[in-house]
């Protein structure tokens, strides 16, 4: 069995690509992942996430670049190298867990060391009860898969994943095709199952909430190239792109002007701060929600109109157009409910309003300096 150090990355892809035929799914993808960690491969549809996942597993080859697995290379286009799936100690865990149902628990988590062969049946019995135990279902091991929870589910399809002792348990949208509700119950249960298993993940997603809540590492993925990768604090902290920012969710993205010595949302008529960074006549900044508050008219608020507001945990959020800058949104998180038409003063913090330098990845001192509002 191949043995991963510590030190060492347990995955590395280099200048990855993947062609089928003309077009280019993958475009130099290079990451590497250290023992322990979870990844996450996050983006929209299309952009080449389980691609990448197939890569790792050994279901397809790369046309360029190499990729290896604890220090071994498993597939090297211009070596002609390629390691098949069963050769790679990997364990999957699939969309709906895939579980038999006409097979117990304990059948289904043994199924994939009887498919080996090789492994007499006392000894897959120890590490069939073993990996039950790593996640608490040891006294359900008679039962039918139909007979248990949808979080029990998922630990029996990780308990599958891990029966074989694998370096790297890949996870491809395991929670895609559950309603909201369940999944942000699961998520939870599931990222701290991860985290108590120590398991070396890669985990592919389309919801960024999934990724933030259980990785350690998120790849953000788009057109078939990684555009950040970086931990979910860097990522709301730092979003390397305007696009990444608005695919997060992370507030809203405004274009600012800078006019007669002040910065004023693009056709806007009230003036938001005097001075800040000024790179250009022209700015994109992210507005976070906390940086736009309720501020009544009188006091200085910006004029703007409701558009649309729904409930969400535990406020409002409300999306309003600023009445003097034509084709703006803002949004903003409002305790009291206000409904399509209101009109409202709003104020925008400038404290927390990160600017976005021409596309150039934002920084830490990119953070509006210390201005007060107009
Ligand atoms: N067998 C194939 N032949 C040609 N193109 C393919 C094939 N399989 C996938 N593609 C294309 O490769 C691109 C990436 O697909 P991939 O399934 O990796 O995306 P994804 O990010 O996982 O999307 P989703 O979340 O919808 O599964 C897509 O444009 C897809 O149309």
């Amino acid at each position: 069995m191949m043995i991963a150090s510590p030190s060492l990355p347990t995955i590395r892809a280099s200048a990855v690509k993947f062609r089928y035929g003309d077009a280019t799914i993958l475009d130099g993808i290079d990451f590497e992942l250290m023992r322990g960690k979870t990844l996450s491969l996050l983006g929209p549809s299309g952009c080449g996430k389980t691609t990448l996942l197939r890569l790792i597993a050994g279901l397809l080859a790369p046309s360029e670049g190499s990729l290896s697995i604890g220090g071994e290379i498993v597939a090297d286009a211009a070596q002609n190298k390629f390691l098949p799936p069963e050769k790679r100690n990997l364990g999957m865990v699939f969309q709906d867990y895939a579980l038999w149902p006409h097979l117990s628990v304990a059948e289904n988590v043994s199924f994939p060391l009887e498919m080996r062969g090789g492994i007499g049946k006392a000894e897959r019995e120890t590490r069939t009860l073993s990996a039950l135990q790593r996640v608490g279902l040891e006294a359900m091991r008679d039962r039918r898969p139909s007979d248990l929870s949808g979080g029990q589910q998922q630990r029996v399809a990780i308990a599958r994943a891990l029966v074989a002792e694998p370096q790297i348990i890949l996870f491809d949208e395991p929670l895609s095709n559950l309603d909201r509700e369940l999944r942000e119950s699961m998520v939870g249960e599931l990222a701290h199952l991860i985290a108590s298993l120590d398991l070396t993940a890669v985990y592919v997603t389309h919801d960024h909430s999934e990724a933030m809540t259980l990785a350690d590492e998120i790849a953000v993925m788009r057109g078939g190239q990684i555009v950040q990768l970086a931990s979910p604090d860097t990522l709301i902290e730092r979003p390397a792109t305007p696009e990444i920012a608005e695919f997060l969710r992370l507030g809203t993205i405004v274009d600012l002007e800078w006019r007669s010595s002040h910065w004023y949302l693009i056709g806007g008529e009230e003036a938001l701060w005097p001075g800040g960074p000024r790179h250009s006549a022209k700015a994109k900044v992210l507005l976070p929600l906390r940086s736009v508050t309720l501020r009544e008219i009188s006091a200085g608020g910006l004029p703007a109109i409701v558009l649309r507001s729904h409930f969400r945990g535990d406020a409002h959020l409300v999306t309003v157009q600023p009445t003097n800058a034509q084709g703006i949104e803002l949004q903003l998180l409002s305790p009291t409910r206000l409904k399509p038409g209101d009109m409202i003063g709003v104020s925008i913090d400038p404290q927390s309003v990160l600017w976005f330098d021409g596309g150039v990845p934002a920084s830490r001192s990119s953070r509006t300096p210390a201005l007060e509002p107009v």
